[in-house]
């Protein structure tokens, strides 16, 4: 059967004329701040795939209230709305955590009262040394490398409205910080973008999927994926190229053919098979399928029908 058969499939130019007279345009400064996020987007995906995107967000969270009010009718009690939680997914450097930050930082301004907040799942991977004392150093990013028993009760607490601590990832010393952490204090809209956001553990009561209101899935053609790690790479190097605490200060000293050939493998041997094999699977889960092609470009988008 054919994957996308429960999508309509949307060409940029009919996506991008759906919404267009009631968004205004962007302001000077907003623009500087989405520059500053990735210099290289494109303003012009901005202004055609990613605001009509965000009015269609617009009418989810409106559907949540309107759930919440009808549904406090019916207990005879005030039910406060929770969160509308948003998943973003898709392979690792296809660009979840630009789309994330793009998306919260519309959300911000179309939004201006309520909260929007962003964590990612990596946070939620072990740490390097239960990875080693678990033996799966070399699974990363697979789905046994993640503590989703925490990460399924982090959503939890967040749609019950608590206060969250969870722990932070970073890319420079490719593990987890110790003694950091980011706090989650009920906010009113919630963003979660991670490689695993759509596969689906269980616990006993709970299923992660009953708590995404919306989501995303950024979809891009395997060679460009690569082609954008490698960049992304090559990006890490020069950012560690003085900083010897960095996890990447060690592939600056040597040979650069060497550590392209490195850096393709562990594409080859790692990410393109979790690619494959965990994370492509669950593309069909999501709400919206963004397609891009050279350059970042989004030429297609697929909505759920139904
Ligand atoms: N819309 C975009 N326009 C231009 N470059 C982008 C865009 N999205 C991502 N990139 C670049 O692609 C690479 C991977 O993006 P990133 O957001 O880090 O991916 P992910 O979070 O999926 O691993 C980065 O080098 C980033 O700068
Ligand atoms: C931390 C990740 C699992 C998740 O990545 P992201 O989507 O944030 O890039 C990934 O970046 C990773 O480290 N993969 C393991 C193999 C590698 O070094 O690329």
């Amino acid at each position: 059967m054919n994957e996308f058969i429960n999508f309509d499939e949307i060409s940029r130019e009919t996506w991008q004329n759906l919404y267009k007279t009631s968004i205004a345009p962007l302001t000077h400064d907003e623009l500087e701040s989405i520059r500053s996020l990735n210099d290289e987007i494109s303003l012009k995906d901005v202004q055609d795939v990613y605001l009509p995107l965000v009015h269609l967000l617009r009418l989810y969270k409106k559907n949540l209230e309107d759930m919440s009010f009808s549904k406090g009718l019916f207990l005879q009690k005030i039910v406060k709305t929770p969160p509308l939680i948003i998943g973003i997914s898709g392979s690792v450097a296809v660009g979840k955590s630009t789309t994330a930050r793009l998306v919260q930082l519309l959300l911000s301004r179309a939004f201006p009262k309520l909260s929007v907040e962003l964590v990612t799942t990596d946070g939620f991977l072990y740490t390097t040394d239960d990875l080693k004392n678990r033996g799966i150093l070399d699974r990363k990013g697979f789905p046994e490398s993640y503590d989703m028993e925490r990460l399924l009760a982090f959503l939890y607490h967040v749609k019950n409205g608590e206060k969250c601590e969870i722990p932070i990832y970073s890319h420079e010393t490719y593990d987890i910080l110790p003694d950091q952490v980011q706090t989650i204090d009920s906010p009113d809209i919630l963003i979660v973008e991670g490689i695993n956001v759509l596969q689906n553990p269980q616990n006993q009561m709970l299923y992660i999927s009953d708590f995404y209101d919306f989501s995303i899935y950024v979809d891009a053609e395997e060679e460009l994926i690569e082609k954008w790690y490698l960049e992304r790479f090559d990006s890490l190097l020069k950012l560690a190229k003085y900083d010897t605490t960095n996890f990447y200060h060690q592939f600056t000293k040597m040979p650069v053919s060497k550590v392209v050939n490195l850096a393709k493998e562990t594409w080859a041997r790692v990410n393109r098979i979790n690619l494959k094999e965990y994370i492509e699977p669950t593309r069909n889960r999501a709400e919206v399928i963004l397609h891009k092609s050279e350059n970042h470009y989004v030429d297609k988008i697929y909505l759920k029908k139904f």
